[in-house]
């Protein structure tokens, strides 16, 4: 039985004795409530023993659950996620219930009900039925509305407003009608239609549908590469379009910030009411409708974000993940999941075809692809002929050589002047991760970098210290640039507010929408923003990296990105990976339409293997600098990295915990454990919430890392310390 409770001792599931009076009742996948010390708790049943107990049990007090809402392949993949994660079983089976019935809550969401009516008996039989009401007109107007519902039943206040309260009393009582409980689904999106036809495939993409159509028979797993703007996901639309004819349900995953509002009528639009939608936006009432609607079969198709992966789908025919290398399918707190790899996983055992799709593929997936170990399949060309935009990286040491400090690049003004006059759309990137931490040379644009981990060391204002978050490495900032000798060192920070005052002064007419973290805080806010826009309510829309992926504006001719470096200068090893990918997916929503489009990128690095490749829609050239740099730090994906994460109250207990928890991996691997072991360091967000974060990495084989990171988990740590395992994660802030 799995308890969601963080008890030491508790991580697996706890053994308790069945009494004769519930043991019909306690089956797989019911929850139960159990004894544990002095409290009551919930958990699962996730195994069943006959035969007396071999030693002494404590009973099972109360079962929860008339039915079971897991069945035996959830239960089995959720143990696999939480072997592969490092999770409690028990906090990994939520996961595939409907909101608002976590184990340590009681039932908040419920379904809402309305009373409604419907014919008890054939329509003959109600037609015949009709001429016996003569005297009682109310009742006979009742059944005649009835009749014209041949869609099902009525609820009984608009009965009532028609033929008045007693009418359906009155057909209750001579058996002609039924009371029915009337669900009420709360669905946000359910009147909107897009009403555009499915295009007609290009050749390209035709090929690719038979390719993919082809597996979904046996299974497996496709990276679908198709630059942007190459119509991947009419491909996911027609293929599952074969799923559901061949009466299999399917599963779309998508980033949290791609589920634009035009994106949810598209698929509203091609399957009006099969479609199931899941995600954060949505109350939990909402999400519970969705749900039950999926566990009902109502719905055929599944989209949603990262946990839609769970969604109780029974004849799982496809799943598709779109932008497949998005960090969001990384869930960031335990269960620490992958949905991208639970995908994989969950197609492999029930037999269904996976698909993940990209135009900047996850180095994981597209090594995986050079291995054999998935197909791929390519889109080359965006539809309809249109090309893909024209990249410029400008050089902004060379701009501030030439005496221009301002925020905008000449490039870069002048590209949104004639934008302006010609009355066309344009978009600015500004990107806020790693937001000052650095210190750069403002005459050669270098970076100061550790040593030993060639990522990017953290500026403390504390100290006035440079640290490799990683090895721990400290330093002192140095007078000048260690690069160039010559150039001085500054921290580099601007808001997109900033961005905003620079355009209104620069251009007073120009109408600016801004999208980033203040200007969303609200419900909608973000759909509304975008609204807009694609009315032509704005002539530029400035934001973060929210509006880099998958906008799709026809109107937009230009795309600036203030500040391509951003991540390269993160303390990250996958910072080239996030600046191919921001740079590439930004550029992409320009020159969608018939008019061409045009991409200015502002740098200090424009020598840059991962902006070179990235001006040149060049994937394969990028991946291959990139896995060579990668291979020499063996970090993923050509292995992997487990990150312990010690959180404290006092900075010296964290320090201390992480210290300890070093020395001892560090002893087993002297053991014969083939892991290497960085660290203890402070984590780059060394405060969080009142606690002090120190981490140390391992990298090397899974089930090594795993073998280590399941002994730190039977290790007590330090008075008032927390160890959170994090495999593979996504961001080491
Ligand atoms: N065969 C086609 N003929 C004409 N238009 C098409 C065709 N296929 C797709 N489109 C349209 O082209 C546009 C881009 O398609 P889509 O959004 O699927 O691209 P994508 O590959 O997912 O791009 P991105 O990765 O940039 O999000 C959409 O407006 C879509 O309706
Ligand atoms: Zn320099
Ligand atoms: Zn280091």
């Amino acid at each position: 039985m799995a308890v969601d409770l963080p008890l030491p001792g508790a991580m697996e599931s706890l053994d308790y004795a069945v009494p004769e009076r519930l043991r019909p009742q306690v089956r797989l996948g019911t929850r139960v409530q159990v004894p544990v010390r002095a409290r009551a708790v919930q958990g699962w049943v996730v195994a069943v023993h006959q035969g007396p107990p071999t030693r002494p049990l404590r009973e099972v007090a109360v079962v929860l659950d008339s039915e079971p809402l897991l069945g035996p392949e959830e239960l089995d993949l959720a143990r696999w996620v939480a072997a592969r994660y490092l999770a409690p079983l028990g906090q990994v089976l939520p996961l595939f219930l409907p909101p608002g019935q976590r184990p340590d809550r009681r039932r908040t969401v419920r379904e809402r009900h309305l009373r409604a009516y419907r014919l008890a008996v054939s329509e003959e039989a109600a037609r015949a039925a009709l001429a016996e009401l003569v005297r009682a007109p109310r009742q006979r107007q009742a059944l005649e509305f009835l009749l014209e519902q041949e869609s099902g039943p009525v609820p009984a206040r608009e009965l009532a407003a028609r033929a008045g309260d007693g009418a359906a009393r009155g057909l209750l009582e001579r058996g002609l009608v039924e009371a029915v409980p009337l669900s009420l689904e709360r669905n946000p999106y359910a009147g909107w239609r897009d009403p555009t036809p499915p295009p007609r495939l290009s050749p390209e993409q035709a090929q690719v549908l038979q390719e993919a159509s082809r597996r979904l028979e046996g299974g497996g797993t496709i990276l679908l590469h198709g630059v942007t703007g190459s119509g991947k996901t009419e491909v996911y639309l027609r293929l599952i379009e074969t799923v559901l004819a061949r009466g299999k349900q399917a599963i779309l995953l998508v980033p949290e910030i791609s589920l634009t509002p035009q994106a949810m009528r598209r698929f509203q639009g091609r399957f009006p009411g099969r479609v199931a939608m899941l995600h954060s936006g949505m109350s939990d009432g909402e999400r519970y409708d969705q749900w039950w609607k999926v566990r009902r079969g109502e719905a055929s198709v599944v989209v949603g974000a990262r946990s839609a992966v769970f969604a109780p789908v029974r004849d799982l025919g496809l799943v598709v993940v779109d932008e497949e290398h998005a960090s969001s399918y990384k869930q960031e707190e335990t269960p620490r999941y992958h949905a991208r790899e639970v995908a994989v996983e969950r197609a492999r055992r029930q037999g269904a075809l996976c698909v993940l799709g990209s135009a900047t593929p996850s180095l994981e997936s597209f090594l995986a692809a050079e291995e054999g170990r998935l197909v791929r399949l390519q889109l080359r060309h965006r539809v309809d002929g249109r090309s893909l935009p024209r990249v410029r990286l400008v050089d902004l040491r060379q701009e501030l050589k030439e005496g221009h400090q301002g925020l905008f690049s000449r490039a870069l003004e002048q590209a949104l002047a004639s934008r302006l006059e010609r009355d066309e759309q344009a978009i600015l990137l500004l990107n806020r991760r790693g937001y000052q931490s650095f210190l750069l040379c403002r005459e050669c644009g270098a970076v100061v970098e550790c040593p030993h981990c060639q990522v990017t060391l953290t500026y403390h204002k504390v100290g006035h210290a440079l640290r490799c978050h990683y090895c721990g490495t400290e330093q002192p900032v140095p007078e000048r640039c260690p690069a160039c000798g010559t150039g001085e060192l500054s921290g580099l920070g601007l808001g997109t507010q900033q961005v905003e005052e620079e355009l209104r002064r620069l251009f007073p007419a120009a109408r600016v929408l801004r999208m980033d973290a203040d200007t969303t805080t609200r419900k909608g806010a973000h759909d509304q923003i975008l609204r807009r826009f694609e009315a032509g309510e704005g002539d530029v829309l400035v934001g973060t990296q929210m509006v880099a992926k998958g906008l799709d504006y026809p109107g937009v001719t230009l795309v600036g990105v203030i500040d391509a470096d951003t991540s390269l200068r993160l303390p990250d090893f996958r910072g080239a990976e996030l600046a191919f990918q921001l740079v590439t997916q930004v550029a992409g929503r320009s020159g969608r339409g018939v008019l061409p489009g045009e991409v200015v990128v502002q740098t200090y690095l424009p020598e840059h293997y991962s902006l070179q490749a990235a001006r040149e829609h060049d994937y394969p050239s990028f991946f291959r600098r990139e896995l060579v740099y990668r291979k020499r730090l063996g970090y993923p994906p050509l292995s992997h990295l487990l990150r312990l994460l010690v959180q404290a109250p006092a900075a010296d207990a964290a320090e201390d915990e992480a210290g300890a928890l070093a020395r001892e991996l560090k002893e087993r691997r002297r053991g014969g454990a083939p892991y290497r072991v960085l660290g203890p360091a402070p984590a780059p967000l060394g405060r969080l919430k009142d606690l002090y974060r120190w981490h140390v990495l391992l990298v090397g084989p899974l089930e090594a890392l795993l073998e280590a990171g399941r002994a730190v988990r039977e290790r007590r740590p330090g008075r008032s310390c927390q160890v959170v395992e994090d495999m593979d994660p996504v961001s080491l802030l």
